[in-house]
């Protein structure tokens, strides 16, 4: 039976957030706490996806060592669990959060190669789950081992079985993406992924907004450019909208990215126009950041912050 919303997390991770007062490299640095959270990009957006309150399935690999975080969250949050458990733990990927600074330093680590029949049995899973009208989010980098190419041809393959599909990838894999036959239907480069795409900087809106039209252009029906603090630049059919996040305290800014993408996947099943769409995405990340960990705190203040916010038109 196909699922409205599936995510792939082919290299989740746990992520152990460490706060500091002061990040001082070369230093013993004393931690003022620490936790550890389920997360990896597909996990943190079927998280927000279904905090959001749609049925979401979440398909990929985790090391069958250490999965109770992510079954304790599949179940909490009530995600259908179709991931594949793969011998040994999902990588541990460390964020430093220094307060003083205000920033977080990300230690990633490069996750596990799966075996040729896992991954086979995970993309199997993604398929079963996957129908017509199904939002498919391919996000996160690829474990090690991996062709780059193995978001493009999923996106081919999950097109040719009626879904919308959203990818949220850097480096090589988005490069494969965008230069493959088969375009998605929508991506969320942040700024640094499309410098890195385009092989030079785009030091202004001016330049970002032009790279995001050529996307668009291509056939990408939703480009979106997260520009952080800055707020993200919204193109679909030939109109483009900036929207800037709201004054809020900010927790961690840790998968902002990934509820921006669950926002985007959310309005474009409701088949939001334009600038409800950047509202709604711009508020479930603004929602994300007052919080550690994956997820939203619900529907109604979701909706709220959208409702505050302005879509500057940028025809
Ligand atoms: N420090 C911040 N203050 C306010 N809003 C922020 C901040 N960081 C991110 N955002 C919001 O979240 C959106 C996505 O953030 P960003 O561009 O950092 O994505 P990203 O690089 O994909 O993040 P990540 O990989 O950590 O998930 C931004 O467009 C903005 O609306
Ligand atoms: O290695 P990737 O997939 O590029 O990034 C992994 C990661 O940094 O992304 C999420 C935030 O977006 C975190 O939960 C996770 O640790």
């Amino acid at each position: 039976m196909p699922a409205p919303f599936v995510t792939l997390a082919l290299n989740p991770a746990i992520d152990q957030t460490i706060e500091l007062d002061a990040l001082v490299p070369g230093a013993v640095n004393l931690a003022r706490a620490a936790v550890r959270h389920a997360a990896g990009k597909g996990i943190n957006v079927a998280a927000c996806l279904a905090d959001w309150g749609v049925p979401v399935t979440a398909t990929g690999l985790l090391g069958e060592a250490n999965d109770a975080p992510f079954r304790a969250l599949f179940a909490a949050r009530g995600i259908t669990d179709c991931c594949v458990r793969i011998p040994g733990e999902t990588r541990t990927n460390i964020k430093l959060l220094d307060r003083a600074a205000g920033a977080t330093t990300d230690i990633n680590l490069p996750g596990t190669t799966p075996a040729p029949e896992a991954l086979d049995e995970a993309l199997a899973a993604l398929h079963a789950a996957t129908g017509p009208g199904t939002i498919a989010v391919l996000s996160g980098s690829l474990p090690p081992g991996l062709p780059a190419e193995t978001y493009a041809e999923l996106v081919a393959l999950l097109a040719e079985q009626g879904a919308r599909v959203v990818v949220d990838a850097s480096a090589a894999p988005l490069s494969a993406v965008l230069g493959a036959p088969v375009l998605p239907h929508a991506v969320k480069p942040n700024r640094h992924e499309l410098e890195g795409w385009a092989g030079h900087a785009l030091p202004d809106r001016a330049a970002l907004l032009a790279t995001a039209r050529s996307l668009a252009a291509r056939g990408i029906g939703l480009v979106v450019v997260s520009m952080g603090s800055e707020g993200a630049l919204f193109v679909m059919a030939g109109r483009a909208v900036m929207v800037r996040p709201p004054a809020l305290a900010v927790t961690s800014s840790v998968g902002a990215g990934d509820a921006m993408v669950a926002g985007i996947a959310a309005g474009l099943a409701d088949g939001l126009p334009l600038a409800a769409l950047a509202r709604r995405a711009t508020a479930f990340s603004a929602a994300k950041l007052q919080r550690t960990g994956a997820g939203l705190p619900g529907r109604a203040a979701v909706e709220a912050i959208a409702a505050a916010l302005q879509a500057e038109t940028l025809d």
